[in-house]
């Protein structure tokens, strides 16, 4: 069945809702789903709390009852919450999103970066070898994975920390581990790319996906890495949602009252979005505006609907991502998508 999902609250569904959309609240502060029940339950039966997203600090608290829901959210909207550390609590009324209107809610997906006409997106196809690419995937699965909720991953240079989506400066793990030198090499060796100071990749995330798991929209944060991010696909496909919001303030940590439209781009009118479809062994270049002002997303898609083909995910997808950590505040173009020019 997965996680139910839900949307903002709009005029015509009703005045109330038992389900609330609640900020700067949730695992990232140190507040267990558990810890969060019980203190909404203090107005009533909870049916559940759920992640709204995977920024850990945004949840959806379900009641079985409107009349205590809306209890809740007269006492602790705005309002520091004892039982909470004293947290200060954003709360929406949010409504449950059935399957059935969550289907066709899909984009048209190009096989060429070149066909989304989003400046600074490169898709290199074949971008390593087969044999590459089983010598990739024998030497991470060699290593140590870490558990997140729904896909494991490994760092190395420099731990990536998803509370803060940034990394410790100070606590570097050492170089890039020698199996990926070559493919370093070759991102390097990319002529389109001519922001050579952004070129020393010293960070890497392998994130390894299930079936069916995919990523909340975001951007990486502008504060945390330089301008160049480099994504290979290894193992099975996905498709790759770029979405380019025209209000700005779509900080990935922004609990401003547009963050809902991230996980919602039906009821977003100023929302632009393109798909493409990455295959094994590609690579993706994230620069310049594809870089720092439009958000990606992979769909938690089991099959993926490409031109008029249905194709099925394999049974993971693992991708190496290679950044360059920044030192130093950001000083992109795009200020409204820059946590450094806040
Ligand atoms: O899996 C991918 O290709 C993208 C990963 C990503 O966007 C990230 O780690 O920030
Ligand atoms: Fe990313």
């Amino acid at each position: 069945m997965g996680v139910p999902r839900f949307r903002r609250a709009k005029a015509g569904d009703g005045e109330l809702s038992p389900n609330l959309y609640v900020a700067n609240c949730g695992p990232a502060v140190g507040l267990s789903f558990e810890a969060i029940k019980s203190a909404f339950e203090s107005f009533g039966n909870v049916r559940g709390v759920f992640a709204a997203d995977e920024s850990g600090v945004r949840v959806i608290v379900s009641f079985v009852e409107e009349n205590c829901a809306e209890a809740a959210f007269k006492a602790l909207n705005g309002r520091p919450c004892p039982l909470l550390g004293g947290r200060s609590l954003h709360i929406r009324y949010s409504v449950h999103q059935p399957p059935t209107s969550q289907v066709n809610n899909s984009v048209p997906v190009s096989l060429e970066a070149s066909e989304l006409d989003i400046p600074g997106l490169y898709l290199l196809h074949d971008f390593v070898s087969t044999k590459e690419e089983e010598e990739l995937l024998a030497a991470v699965d060699n290593r140590p994975w870490k558990g997140l909720s729904k896909r494991r991953v490994q760092h190395y240079g420099y731990e990536f920390c998803y509370d803060t989506r940034n990394v410790d400066t100070r606590q570097c793990l050492g170089e890039l581990p020698s199996f990926v030198s070559s493919i370093v090499g070759r991102i390097l060796s990319f002529p389109d790319l001519n922001d050579s100071a952004s070129l020393v990749l010293d960070q890497l995330t392998v994130n390894e996906y299930p079936r069916g798991v995919g990523l909340s929209p975001h951007i990486d944060t502008h504060s945390a890495f330089e301008g160049l991010i480099c994504s290979l696909s290894l193992a099975g496909p996905c498709i790759m949602e770029f979405r380019r919001y025209s209000e700005g303030a779509m900080l990935p940590d922004a609990t401003s009252s547009t963050d809902m439209k991230v996980e919602n781009p039906d009821n977003c009118s100023s929302v632009i979005r393109r798909a493409v479809y990455l295959p094994p062994r590609s690579m993706l270049l994230l620069s310049g505006e594809a870089r720092y002002a439009w958000h990606h997303y992979i769909p938690h898609h089991k099959i993926d609907m490409v031109n008029d083909s249905a194709i099925k995910r394999g049974s993971r997808r693992v991708s190496f991502t290679f950044r360059k950590v920044r030192v130093g505040p950001c000083r992109c173009e795009f200020p409204q998508y820059c946590d450094s020019q806040r």
